[in-house]
């Protein structure tokens, strides 16, 4: 709703509501105004047919009964005074015929009165006459308005006269009147009185209204309008963006406390704001930093963020990116739509290679408090040289820095894992236990590192015999274990035999060294636990540096 709008409907209902109630008490005073006018005027023609009737008995008692016929035409000459005649109860005008006047003179015994000379007999109107009759039965003065042929509005009046005293010596005691007044008169100067009263009365209340709607409206404007346009104006500043937006207290009363409240809310409005602003931009700067990939869609499934690192990782522009759509992310949309389906569950996260990378991906659906979907997301990370770093951390934990072959922890690991392997199968699984002839006094003679350098040699003959399923171990010091999966005693024997012969004939640094190995054969011996295979090749091995070292001995029977 428009401001305007609303100041002009208050003054709208302010003025209807003030011009009813205006309308009501001009009209009752209107009313009253025209009832008192009319009253007044029919007041006045009662006070001239009262100085009628009594000039008439002082007239008639002195016997000039003709000076009311002059009497009556001039008083037709008042204003507004069309007729103005005596009727006898007949409906005649009186004083126009000798009846009346005989009758006096017979009642008198003489010929007091002279008869008129052209008798006239002059009917006035019907003796049935409702108001006529009203005024001969009750003696009293009654009227009605009609509206003559010109349109105009009469006012006839009838005044009784009553039979006096004084009448009565001429007339008798019969009648009790002895005729009515009849006076009509035009309404016109009536009508302009009542038309100025009117006509005062729509000025003042005109003037009333105008200044009470001024006032009203001044007041309504101060009270209601100005706050309430205030509050509207601050409303507009906060959709178009400042949140803080404060209005003015004015006034008092509920307008008051609506600003105040307005004023609260708009407080705590900018405080949430606030904070949502400065969630979005840590959000947005940690978007922009990550390393990670970020894709989002919205609802309608069209790509509205790309972080930098997204274009980089995908090695797409971000216009590609959009083009191709969030299912070709990785071009890979079968994966895209595993994932999507799999949100919320494990398995939405899927290490997969990508070009000539290998990235970790996650993709989930985004719904509201509702259920209701509002997009996607895509979170990519680069894990290549994660991947590779964990690959070389496990390969360092599992080999020996010195040698190059893998060390004893995982030779315990593995040798456990190929022994249940072995158990289940019934395939064969042997072990060689070696060291190197006389070490100590190797070390003695061409020192420590030299020894290190012998053991790296032998390192690497270990890795030169031995198949891709065998795993090569240092046990500790200068004992080294391999152990052979699926190869059984003649395996193993030709494995050893083989290092034997190698290292036996390889130089280091001009020197040469030998071995001694024990070799033990599962099913062959009969053993519940794996460490009793390294158990058994080492009392072969024990029993190859008795036999004169640089040999291999397999051990036989059950190990102890
Ligand atoms: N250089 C070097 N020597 C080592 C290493 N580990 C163990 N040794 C030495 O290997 C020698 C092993 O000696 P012994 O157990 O007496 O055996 P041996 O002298 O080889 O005698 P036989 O085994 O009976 O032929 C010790 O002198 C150890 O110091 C190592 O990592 N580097």
């Amino acid at each position: 709703m428009r401001l305007r709008t609303l100041r002009h409907k208050l003054l709208l209902t302010v003025g209807i509501a003030l011009a009813l109630a205006f309308s009501g008490v001009a009209y009752f005073y209107t009313s009253y105004q025209e009832k008192m006018i009319l009253t007044d005027y029919e007041r006045s023609l009662q006070r001239v047919t009262n100085s009628v009737t009594k000039g008439l008995e002082s007239v008639m008692l002195e016997g000039h009964a003709e000076i009311m016929r002059e009497y009556s035409k001039r008083l037709r000459a008042l204003r507004d005074v069309s007729e103005f005649v005596i009727l006898r109860a007949d409906g005649s005008e009186a004083f126009r015929d000798n009846a009346t006047v005989s009758r006096v003179n017979e009642r008198l015994g003489a010929e007091n009165f002279p008869l008129y000379p052209q008798p006239v007999i002059r009917k006035n109107l019907d003796p049935a006459d409702a108001e006529f009759q009203r005024a001969l039965l009750t003696l009293e003065a009654t009227a009605r308005e009609i509206t003559d042929s010109k349109g105009q509005r009469q006012f006839i009046f009838f005044d009784p006269i009553p039979t006096g005293p004084g009448c009565q010596r001429c007339h008798g005691s019969d009648e009790r009147v002895r005729g009515v007044i009849k006076v009509t008169s035009s309404l016109a100067g009536v009508e302009a009185a009542i038309f100025r009263v009117r006509l005062q009365s729509m000025l003042i209340i005109t003037l009333a209204m105008a200044l009470t709607m001024a006032v009203t409206g001044y007041m309504l404007g101060r009270s209601v309008v100005h706050p309430i346009e205030a509050i509207t104006r601050a409303m507009k500043r906060i959709l178009s963006g400042d949140i803080g937006s404060t209005v003015p207290l004015q006034g008092g009363g509920e307008i008051r406390q609506m600003a105040e409240s307005f004023n609260q809310m708009t407080a705590s409005l900018k405080l949430g704001y606030d904070l949502l602003v400065r969630e979005r931009e840590k959000l947005t700067t940690i978007i922009h930093a990550a390393r990670e990939a970020i894709v989002v869609t919205d609802a309608a499934g069209s790509i509205v963020l790309i972080n930098p690192a997204a274009a980089e990782l995908l090695g797409k522009t971000e216009a590609n990116i959009r083009d191709e759509g969030f299912l070709h992310l990785l071009d890979n949309p079968e994966l895209m739509e595993r994932l999507l389906a799999g949100a919320g569950q494990a398995g939405h996260t899927e290490t997969v290679a990508y070009r000539d990378r290998v990235v970790l991906v996650s993709a989930a659906s985004i719904k509201d408090e509702g259920g209701r979907p509002l997009g996607s997301a895509a979170l990519i990370r680069d894990v290549t040289d994660e991947k590779r770093m964990i690959e070389e951390l496990r390969r360092v934990s599992i080999t020996d820095a010195l040698t190059g072959v893998f060390n004893r922890r995982h030779m315990d690991t593995t040798l456990s894992t190929e022994f249940g392997r072995v158990q289940r199968s019934g395939k064969p699984l042997s072990v060689l236990l070696f060291d190197i002839d006389h070490f100590k006094k190797f070390n003695d003679t061409h020192g420590h590192d030299q020894g290190d350098r012998v053991l790296q040699a032998v390192g690497q003959a270990m890795k030169a015999v031995v198949r891709k399923y065998d795993t090569p171990c240092r046990y500790g010091g200068e004992e080294f274990v391999i152990i052979l999966p699926e190869a059984d005693r003649a395996g193993a024997l030709s494995v050893g035999e083989r290092l034997r012969r190698d290292v036996e004939a390889m130089l280091v640094d001009g020197l040469h060294v030998t071995i001694s190995l024990g070799a033990a054969t599962f099913p062959e011996l009969a053993l519940s636990k794996a460490e009793q295979l390294v158990e058994a090749a080492d009392a072969a091995l024990y029993q190859a540096k008795e036999e004169g070292r640089n040999r291999l001995v397999v051990a036989e029977g059950p190990a102890t």
